[in-house]
Parts: structure tokens; C-alpha cells; sequence
């Protein structure tokens, strides 16, 4: 494909060796007038020095000439880096094959006979010159393409490492997040833990007791089923704290706390500790007749712990005193949650009142009480609590017992 002319005639100059000035005279002539801007050298030295001082586009070169010939400045064009890519056409009478070949073979391009026709030597040149351009075009976008290639690479290795870097910087934030958030859960269950549970018996605190209340007496309410509370109180504890000392009477009530939660097993039980020394035991599904029992079991273990108080008027050991209240919520409209703890706790005073280390219920004959204490009809899951009562350590018990008017 040859160029444009204009294309062709702004490439540059065009170095013309021969060293016949008519010859010359006649080339410079043909190129100048056909718009390419030509350069004269009269031998191979004057071209040599003329191509490396400004390298030319082309260059026609004569084969004959005294001092250094054709094929001679051919080859050190050649040789030379800043000359080695400049297209050389041989323009020579010489025209055996051997004379062609061996200019082909120093790295001319083409071959023009002489004498010379000027339109050959135009198409020639042009032929050459479109050759070169477009082969330095090529060259230039071949490694416009290779640096461009060589960018994509960097910029692909450098965004696969940022790549790299990026999984491990959110694997490390998701590990950590992981770290933190189970730290955070551990906290908060330690919070929890720390604002439901008292820190010195470890049984459920005020506000527990509170929410869970409320919750299981509107389940009652729901379920028409029986709900009933014992309130425990331990007997002089002053005396004890006084007589033996804040510590030993804080490892007093986390036995006491130990015993009461040890009658409390069945799931829905719920042991807390209500104030000082007064704890507070939760039995949904239990009716009061067998809360009494529960309470009664309570106060005897409790008894049997033999802890010593040589100073409690009631007897030589820590013992409790107990109030219990129990409802049917749904068919006992006139009570609410509050009435029934208000009940069990005047209950366990007046348990106080009547010589502490015993549990107090509604007033009923104690006949009544001892038929209402044996073996049960109705409810199964008041067997379990049945079980725990037999009518041999009933009379022991009974001396424990106090009714009392409503
Ligand atoms: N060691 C210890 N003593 C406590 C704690 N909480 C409350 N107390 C003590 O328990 C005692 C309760 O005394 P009182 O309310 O007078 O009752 P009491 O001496 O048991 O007499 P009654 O209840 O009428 O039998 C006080 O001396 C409190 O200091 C505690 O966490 N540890």
C-alpha cells in the first residue's frame, strides 16, 4: 500500500549518493520536483557522516564510486544502530544478479537500473518509503501496545495483591468482628447474669423474682392452673452476725440459699433472694396445700443443716421462719399477683410472731389440715410433691406448723 503523497514528501529527507554530480544534479532535481525534500552526497564517506549527523528517510545509493563503494557504505550503514533501519535502494549500471544479490544481502531493499528512469525511481522510493513508514508506524504501536501491556500487567498484579490484601484485611475484620461480637454477647450474658442474680448466693435478685412473677401468675391466669409463693426468713440473724461475724453470717445464707434451692427443682421453680436474709420461692402449677409441704421440707432442712446460733432465742441453730400463699388466679378474681405475695409474707410474720422456726398457713382446723396434707386426688404434677410427704414424719412436722386466722 503506498501513502498518501503528502504523507510520503513530509516524511523527511531523502539522502542521494552518487559521485557524478550529473547524476546527482538530475536526482535532487526528480525529488525536489516531485515535492520530497533531497539531500546530495558526492561519496560514501560525505554519506555516511550526512545519515548519522541527521539520519534520512530513504536513501539512494550509488554502487560504483571512487573511494569507499556502494556495497562498502552499505555495510557500515548497516552496522551503525542509528542508521541500520533507513531503507537503502541501490541505483547502479551493474545489473548481474550476482551485483543484486550481494546488495540484497548487505541489506538493501530494492534496486534501480541505471540510467534511470525518473517515474521508476519515484515509484520506487515511494513504494519504500510507504514500506518504512508504515513499518515504523507499526514498530511504534507495537510498543505503544507492549507498554500498554506491560501497565495491564502491573496494574493486574498490583490489583490481584490489593485483591489479595483486601480478602485478608476482611477475613482478619470479620475474625475480629466475630472476636468482638462474642465478647460483646459474653459481656452482655455476664450483665445479664450480674442484673438477674444476686452476687452472693448466686440465686435470682429482687427484679428477676419481680419480672418472673408477673410472668408465671398471667400463665396461671391463662391456664387456670395453681400458683403459690413461700416467703422464708431467717430466724435472729442479727444475733448471728453479731455472735459470729458479717462473713461467717454471709456463708450462713448461702447454705440456707443452697438448701431452699435444693426443694426447688421441678422446671418453673424459681429460688430468689428478697432481701437480707429473706428469700422468696416461686411454684407455679403447685397448689397451697402442697406449697405447704414444699415450705415444711424447706424449714426441716434447713433445721437439719445444725447450723450453730448460740445466741437465737428460737434454738441453739439457724433455723427459718415461712409464709405460705397459694391461688387458682382464674378462679380467684379478687386476688392479683401483689395480694398473694402480701399474703405469704403476712404469713411469715405472724409465723415470727408465733416462735419462728415454722410455717404458717391459713387458719384451718389442724384435723383438716392433717387429712389435707395426705394423699391427694386430682392435679398429677402434685404427685411429685405428694411423694415428698409421708403421714409417719407428718406428726414430727405438725409441732412446726401454725394456722392462723385470715
Ligand atoms: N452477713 C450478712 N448479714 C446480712 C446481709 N443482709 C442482711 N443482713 C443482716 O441480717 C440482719 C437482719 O436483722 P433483722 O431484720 O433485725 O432480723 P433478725 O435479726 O433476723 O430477726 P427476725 O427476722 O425477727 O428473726 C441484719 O443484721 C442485717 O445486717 C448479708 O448480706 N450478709
Amino acid at each position: 500500500m503506498i501513502l498518501d503523497h503528502n504523507q510520503l514528501t513530509s516524511a523527511g529527507d531523502i539522502l542521494v549518493v552518487d559521485d557524478s554530480p550529473e547524476n546527482l544534479r538530475f536526482l535532487v532535481e526528480i525529488l525536489t520536483h516531485s515535492g520530497y525534500r533531497a539531500r546530495p552526497a558526492i561519496n560514501g564517506e560525505l554519506a555516511l557522516r550526512s545519515a548519522q549527523l541527521k539520519p534520512p528517510v530513504l536513501i539512494l545509493l550509488d554502487i560504483r564510486m571512487h573511494g569507499m563503494d556502494g556495497f562498502e557504505t552499505c555495510r557500515r550503514l548497516k552496522e551503525n544502530e542509528q542508521t541500520r533501519d533507513i531503507p537503502v535502494i541501490f541505483a547502479s549500471s551493474m545489473t548481474d544478479t550476482e551485483a543484486k544479490i550481494k546488495g540484497f544481502k548487505l541489506g538493501a531493499v530494492d534496486y534501480v537500473a541505471k540510467p534511470l528512469n525518473a517515474q521508476e525511481v519515484l515509484l520506487r522510493i515511494a513504494t519504500h518509503l510507504s514500506l518504512s513508514i508504515t513499518q515504523r508506524q507499526l514498530q511504534t504501536m507495537n510498543s505503544l501496545l507492549r507498554e500498554a501491556i506491560k501497565r495491564a500487567e502491573y496494574a493486574n498484579r498490583a490489583l490481584l495483591a490489593s485483591e489479595q490484601q483486601l480478602t485478608a484485611y476482611s477475613k482478619n475484620l470479620e475474625r475480629l468482628v466475630l472476636e468482638r461480637t462474642r465478647e460483646l454477647d459474653e459481656a452482655n450474658r455476664k450483665l445479664t447474669d450480674l442484673s438477674e442474680h444476686d452476687a452472693l448466693t448466686g440465686l435470682a435478685n429482687r427484679r428477676k423474682f419481680d419480672e418472673v412473677w408477673q410472668v408465671e401468675w398471667l400463665r396461671a391466669l391463662r391456664q387456670n392452673s395453681p400458683l403459690s409463693v413461700i416467703m422464708a426468713d431467717i430466724d435472729d440473724f442479727k444475733a448471728y452476725n453479731d455472735c459470729y461475724g458479717h462473713q461467717a453470717g454471709d456463708a450462713c445464707l448461702q447454705k440456707v440459699a443452697c438448701a431452699i434451692e435444693a426443694q426447688a427443682q421441678r422446671s418453673g421453680e424459681l429460688v430468689a433472694r428478697y432481701g437480707g436474709e429473706e428469700f422468696v420461692v416461686i411454684l407455679p402449677n403447685v397448689t397451697e396445700t402442697n406449697a405447704w409441704r414444699v415450705a415444711e421440707s424447706i424449714r426441716a432442712d434447713v433445721e437439719a443443716l445444725a447450723i450453730p446460733h448460740a445466741h437465737s432465742p428460737t434454738a441453739p441453730i439457724v433455723t427459718l421462719s415461712l409464709g405460705v400463699a397459694g391461688s387458682i388466679p382464674g378462679l380467684d378474681p379478687e386476688r392479683d399477683a401483689s395480694d398473694l405475695l402480701a399474703e405469704a409474707d403476712k404469713r411469715l410474720y405472724l409465723a415470727k410472731e408465733h416462735g419462728r422456726n415454722q410455717v404458717a398457713l391459713p387458719f384451718r382446723p389442724v384435723a383438716t389440715l392433717f387429712q389435707r396434707v395426705g394423699p391427694l386426688e386430682g392435679n398429677p404434677a402434685d404427685r411429685s410433691r405428694d411423694g415428698a410427704f409421708s403421714h409417719a414424719n407428718h406428726a414430727s412436722k405438725i409441732s412446726n406448723m401454725l394456722t392462723v386466722c385470715k
